[in-house]
């Protein structure tokens, strides 16, 4: 089993204040887990974009996304523009890197690409 799938098949830990932010050699050691599709940007959030070959598809990946948010409780600011995909994902309750971010973004990755 991939490091990114092992993350995929956890869950989403409720949101909680008061913990820190990931940091340091915990944050690296997440982000190694997560497909190179993925950037940690500014130790504060992953961002990934995503492209298709229309809207339609966009639209499609995006409701995916969404599904998989509302079933884990852990929500992505995904942008949708003709043909791309933008997810940024932080743990607004800290207002930084927390493990539900890393599974969140790998539950992503391991999303099926709408072609049709
Ligand atoms: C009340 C609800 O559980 C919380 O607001 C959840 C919802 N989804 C969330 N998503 C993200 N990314 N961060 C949060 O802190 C968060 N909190």
């Amino acid at each position: 089993m991939t490091e990114s799938c092992a993350l995929a098949g956890k869950s989403c830990i409720p949101c909680k204040g008061g913990v820190p932010p990931l940091s340091g050699k915990e944050l690296t050691a997440l982000a190694e887990q997560l497909s190179p599709e993925w950037s940690v940007e500014s130790g504060h959030h992953l961002t990934c974009t995503y492209t298709f070959k229309n809207f339609k598809q966009a639209l499609a990946f995006t409701n995916a996304i969404g599904e998989v948010a509302e079933h884990e409780n852990h929500h992505p600011e995904i942008t949708l523009t003709w043909g791309l995909v933008t997810a940024r994902i932080w743990t607004h309750k800290i207002d930084g890197l927390t493990e539900s971010d890393f599974i969140l973004a790998a539950k992503i990755s391991a999303l099926e690409k709408p072609t049709s």
